[in-house]
C-alpha cells in the first residue's frame, strides 16, 4: 500500500501532498482575500503575492540551449513561423527554458521537441487567428476548423484532396499545427494522439466562445467565464506529458472520471494563473479581453484591486483541490504509470508558473501592492 510520503515524494516533493493538511483547502466564501505583500509592489520576476505555488527545480542548460536553437531553426526553416520584424517576441518567448522546465522527465531532446513545437504552434494560430496579431472574431470559426484538420486529417475523394493537402500550407498556423502533429505522431501512439486531438477541440471551442462573446460584447457571468476557460485553456500540453516522458497512460486510466476531474482542476488553476500574470497586457490590448479579474471586477462589483485579489484566491482553492485529489487518486489507484502521469502534471502545472513568473519581457504584474 503505498503511504503518505511516498506519495509527497511521488507527486510533487515538498509541498505535503498526502497529508491532511491538504484537505483542509477550501476557503470559506467568505475568508479575507490574501495578505498583500507586507514589503510593497513585487520586483520583476517576483510571483503575484499570496500565490500558492511551488519553486521548480533548473532545468539542464545544456538542454534549454538545444531546445532553443533547434526551435528556432524549425520556425525559421521547416514553417516560416513569424515575420522576420516577430524576431524578438519569438525569442522572448523562451520555449526552449519553458519546455524544459515543464518536462524535466524527456528522455531525450527529440522528446523536449515533440512538445516545444506543439506549444510554438498553438501559440501562433492563437496570436494571429484569435489576439492582436491580425486575429480577429469575424470568420475564426472557418479558420480554426480548417486548420484543425491539419490535426485530423480530412478524408475525402480524390478530387478534393489535394487542394486540402496545399492548403496546410496557406498560412504560419496551418503550416506549424501540420508540422508538429507529424512529428508528435511519429512518437505518440494512437490513443495519445486521438487525446491531444480531442484536446485541441476543446481548445478550439474554446477560442469560438471567447470569440462569440467579443463581438456581441457580451460580459459572461464569473461562472460562465470560468466554463468558457475550462476550454480556452491549457489542457493539451500537459495531457502530453507521457509522451514527452517516453511512455503511455492508457486510455482507459487516462478515461477514469477521478482523473478526468483532477486534469481540469489542474489545467483550470493553471489557465487562471496565466489570466493573472497577463492582467496587465490584456488591460492595455484593443477592446475589452475578457479574464477573470476584469469579469469579477464587472459582475460582482468589486474594485479592479479586490477583484485581482479574489482571482488570486479562486486561482489558489483549484490548486488545493487538484493537489487533493491527486493525492486521493493516487492512493486509491496506485498504478506506476498513472502516479507518474499525476506527477508529470504537477511538475508541468509547476513550470508553467515558472515561466510566467520569470517572463518579464511578456508580463508585468499590476500594481495593486
Ligand atoms: C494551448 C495553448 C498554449 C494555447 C495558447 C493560448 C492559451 C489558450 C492560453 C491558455 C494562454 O492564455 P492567453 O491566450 O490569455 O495567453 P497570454 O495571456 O496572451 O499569454
Ligand atoms: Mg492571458
Amino acid at each position: 500500500m503505498i503511504g503518505p510520503t511516498d506519495l509527497q515524494r511521488l507527486l510533487r516533493g515538498p509541498s505535503g501532498l498526502g497529508t491532511q493538511s491538504l484537505y483542509l483547502t477550501q476557503l470559506p466564501a467568505d475568508a479575507p482575500e490574501p495578505e498583500p505583500a507586507a514589503q510593497g509592489r513585487p520586483a520583476p520576476g517576483d510571483p503575484v503575492p499570496g500565490l500558492y505555488h511551488h519553486p521548480v527545480a533548473e532545468p539542464d542548460p545544456d538542454r534549454v540551449e538545444e531546445v532553443s536553437r533547434r526551435i528556432k531553426t524549425w520556425a525559421v526553416e521547416e514553417v516560416q513561423l513569424f515575420p522576420p520584424e516577430w524576431e524578438d517576441q519569438f525569442d522572448g518567448f523562451a520555449l526552449g527554458s519553458y519546455m524544459t522546465t515543464c518536462h524535466p522527465d524527456a528522455p531525450t531532446v527529440d522528446h523536449l521537441m515533440i512538445a516545444t513545437r506543439l506549444m510554438a504552434a498553438e501559440n501562433v494560430l492563437d496570436d494571429t487567428y484569435c489576439e492582436d496579431h491580425g486575429g480577429s472574431p469575424v470568420g475564426l470559426g472557418g479558420r480554426l476548423l480548417l486548420a484543425h484538420t491539419a490535426l485530423d486529417e480530412l478524408h475525402t475523394t480524390p478530387e478534393y484532396r489535394p487542394a486540402w493537402a496545399e492548403s496546410l500550407q496557406a498560412d504560419a498556423p496551418r503550416r506549424a499545427y501540420h508540422s508538429a502533429m507529424r512529428y508528435f505522431t511519429e512518437a505518440a501512439t494512437a490513443s495519445q494522439a486521438d487525446r491531444y486531438r480531442h484536446d485541441m477541440a476543446r481548445l478550439h471551442m474554446g477560442y469560438l466562445a471567447e470569440a462569440a462573446w467579443s463581438q456581441t460584447e457580451y460580459v459572461p457571468q464569473v461562472w460562465e467565464y470560468l466554463a468558457m476557460r475550462q476550454f480556452n485553456n491549457f489542457r493539451p500540453c500537459p495531457t502530453l506529458t507521457d509522451t514527452i516522458g517516453g511512455y503511455e497512460l492508457a486510455a482507459d486510466l487516462h478515461a477514469l472520471p477521478a482523473l478526468q476531474r483532477v486534469i481540469a482542476l489542474a489545467a483550470n488553476a493553471t489557465t487562471v494563473m496565466n489570466d493573472l500574470y497577463s492582467y496587465t497586457k490584456e488591460l492595455d490590448s484593443p477592446g475589452l479581453h475578457l479574464n477573470l479579474p476584469v469579469v469579477l471586477a464587472q459582475q460582482e462589483q468589486l474594485t479592479d484591486r479586490e477583484a485581482y485579489l479574489k482571482a488570486v484566491r479562486i486561482h489558489n482553492d483549484l490548486m488545493h483541490a487538484f493537489e487533493a485529489e491527486s493525492a486521493t487518486l493516487a492512493a486509491s489507484f496506485p498504478a506506476p504509470t498513472l502516479l507518474r502521469y499525476l506527477r508529470g502534471f504537477a511538475v508541468w502545472v509547476d513550470g508553467n508558473h515558472h515561466w510566467h513568473r520569470t517572463n518579464t519581457y511578456r508580463y508585468t504584474l499590476p500594481d495593486f501592492w
